[in-house]
């Protein structure tokens, strides 16, 4: 099995890493990374760059001090003379190689400090970026493939300060040694960058293949972390551990393993001819270049002390240059993940929540229009042709078969969908024109499957928003879904942190944790009350008194109740049957109950369950 991926954007950015891009491509990367430095730390940022100046200059100054050393030196007359003269030189050679040596330490403090800052400033760009993201975003999976690579992104992109300094650096030490050498004499110039051409267009090239293996190796990656996900999780230990799944898991995990390390191991080879022709090529070049040095020197058209400069200014050119090939390269990469990162966070990966601004009261009345709503990507629609009123004071039940639309159904009710066709009006304005954040405050939802905050117990009741009744009103809350005896019996009260593999927390088990959820849609001061199968996991005294509960709660909210518990639904007002998507039946506990249809169908599959479970006939 593997994940497959559609890498075609990426695929063509990978192809781009060419020498011609790279020159294009590199001083926009810098420019990027020196904005997201001067987001999160101005001061730093200007530092590095004054300090990249002045390392340049300094660069300069050594090599016209090391001409001047030499000049002096290799000059004729007494040996004393030319150690006078050249004293001057040294004392410039020895000031600049310092100055430059403090200036590199502070170059890679002010970078160490900065890297870290960019990455979280980028992750936090991201957190907030895919909040303001349709939920039907997340049943794409091209959205959840371009998070992922945004993620991965954010988390690069404290290192490209690093390869921007050392850009500027290498471009600096470049600039230092080309002027050196153009003094010397002209000709070294253009035929030390055909010189060093071959190597650079040899270091781009294994560059690519290794972006472009990774690239392939994309869908496996990802089985990886999934898998090793699933295997770490506290979630899944024990179905592992029951259902003797260790040595399945391990063996799909070495498959995908292996299946990489081949990629990986054809770009290398691959990566590494590359290099080894870059480098016979690089050798032939570069004894071009000292064949004439040796050439300007017999020829008289340089002095001896200019031919010791130019071997110098030689090394540092070449250096800077492969500097500069090599840095560019994983600069570059290093690029296109950004460019993961900054393109997710222009179009939320092509989501971003745009409605309306309308902020609305606590409803009372919910009518849903001839709604229709199919998810992305599949063929017919989940729900069609719904219309309905929802009204405060109400308890309104939807039942049905597994699959039929009820957990759909009360999403788009909430907001948290909008419907492909119809309308959800809340006192007659449609969701799509409510402001999504003040819609969602009136909401108050406990989901099939609720999050386990790994947090303190407040904090898993108030989800971070305590109200001006503080621990009262989370303790009322509490009491209201039956977890107020949960709270009691935790060493830590309403302090305790519910995550066990934490130091000092407690795990609760599953119905524990219902109340908690529960407790939690209690005490949200909403106008919107949506429980999808709300006790599921609770023993029968628990659902009893939340049941018992749903009247005084509906008093003032609309109240929407998905449930499979036929028998209890008799507490609701209204009950709506869904089957494949429809309305099939709509009326009291009493009437649907003595009607012929599909909710007398399933009262007497659980009236039958329940007598079988009493041992009646
Ligand atoms: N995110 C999704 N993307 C695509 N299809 C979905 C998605 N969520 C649900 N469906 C499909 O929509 C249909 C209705 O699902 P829904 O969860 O609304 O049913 P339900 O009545 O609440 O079921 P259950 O009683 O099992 O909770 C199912 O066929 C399901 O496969």
């Amino acid at each position: 099995m593997r994940y497959v991926e559609v890498t075609g954007r990426r695929e063509a950015a990978g192809r781009s890493i060419r020498l011609r891009d790279m020159a294009r491509r590199l001083p926009q990367l810098v420019r990027r990374s020196l904005a997201l430095a001067w987001r999160v730390d101005r001061h730093a940022t200007v530092g590095l760059l004054l300090c990249q100046a002045a390392s340049g200059a300094m660069q300069a100054l050594g090599l016209v001090a090391i001409s001047g050393t030499l000049t002096a030196l290799l000059n004729s007359g007494d040996v004393y003379q030319r150690l006078l003269q050249a004293w001057p030189s040294v004392v410039l050679l020895a000031g600049a190689v310092g100055v430059r040596a403090l200036l590199g330490i502070t170059v890679n403090w002010l970078s160490s400090r900065l890297g870290p800052l960019m990455s979280r400033e980028a992750e936090q760009m991201l957190l907030t970026g895919c909040a303001e993201v349709e939920l039907c975003a997340y049943d794409e999976p091209d959205f959840n493939r371009d998070r992922e690579a945004a993620d991965r992104g954010a988390q690069v992109t404290g290192e490209l300060i690093d390869q921007g300094q050392d850009l500027i650096a290498s471009g600096a030490s470049f600039v230092a040694g080309a002027v050196v050498l153009a003094g010397v004499h002209w000709v070294l110039l253009p035929l030390l960058v055909v010189a060093s051409f071959p190597q650079a267009l040899a270091q781009v090239s294994a560059a690519r293949v290794r972006y472009l293996a990774n690239l392939r190796s994309n869908g496996d990656n990802r089985m990886l972390t999934v898998l090793r996900w699933h295997i770490f999780t506290k979630d899944a230990a024990d179905q592992i551990r029951a259902g003797t799944m260790a040595g399945f898991l391990a063996g799909r995990y070495r498959q995908t393993v292996v299946r990489i390390n081949k990629e990986d191991r054809a770009a290398a080879d691959k990566g590494a001819r590359m290099s080894l022709v870059g480098s016979l090529c690089g050798g032939l070049g570069s004894a071009g270049v000292w064949g004439a040095v040796v050439w300007l020197l017999a020829t008289g058209r340089i002095s001896v002390g200019h031919a010791g400069t130019a071997v110098f200014a030689l090394q540092t050119v070449g250096q800077s240059v492969r500097a500069l090939v090599s840095v560019g390269a994983r600069a570059v990469r290093t690029g296109l993940y950004m460019d993961d990162w900054s393109g997710f966070l222009e179009k939320a990966g092509g989501h971003r929540m745009e409605r309306g601004t309308y902020r609305p009261e606590p409803p009372k009345e919910i009518e849903i229009k001839a709604l229709s709503h199919r998810y992305s990507g599949q063929d017919t629609d989940t729900l069609s042709d719904i219309s309905l009123t929802l009204r405060r004071g109400e308890v309104t039940a939807l039942v049905g078969y597994n699959g039929s639309g009820k957990s759909t159904l009360s999403k788009l009710v909430g907001g948290l969908y909008l419907p492909t066709d119809g309308q959800v009006l809340w006192d007659s304005t449609p969701t799509g024109d409510i402001d999504p954040q003040a819609l969602w405050q009136q909401v108050a939802l406990v989901p099939q499957d609720y999050a386990h905050w790994p947090m303190t117990v407040r904090e898993n009741v108030t989800q971070g928003q305590p109200t001006a009744g503080g621990d009262k009103a989370v303790r009322e809350a509490c009491a209201a879904a039956g977890a107020d005896e949960v709270v009691d019996r935790l060493g830590s009260g309403l302090d305790t942190l519910l995550a066990r593999e934490w130091l000092n927390g407690e795990e609760l088990s599953g119905g524990q944790w219902q109340r908690i959820a529960l407790a939690r849609a209690f005490f949200r001061e909403a106008g919107l009350l949506v429980l999808d199968e709300p006790t599921a996991n609770l023993d029968p005294r628990a659902e009893f008194r939340i049941f018992q509960r749903l009247r005084e709660l509906a008093r003032d909210r609309v109240v929407l109740l998905v449930t499979h518990r036929i028998t209890n639904v008799a507490v609701a007002d209204r009950i709506v049957v869904l089957d494949e998507g429809r309305i099939v039946q709509e009326g009291t506990y009493r009437e649907l109950a003595e009607r012929e249809g599909l909710f007398r169908q399933l009262l007497s599959y659980q009236m039958t369950s329940e007598a079988t479970a009493r041992g009646e006939e």
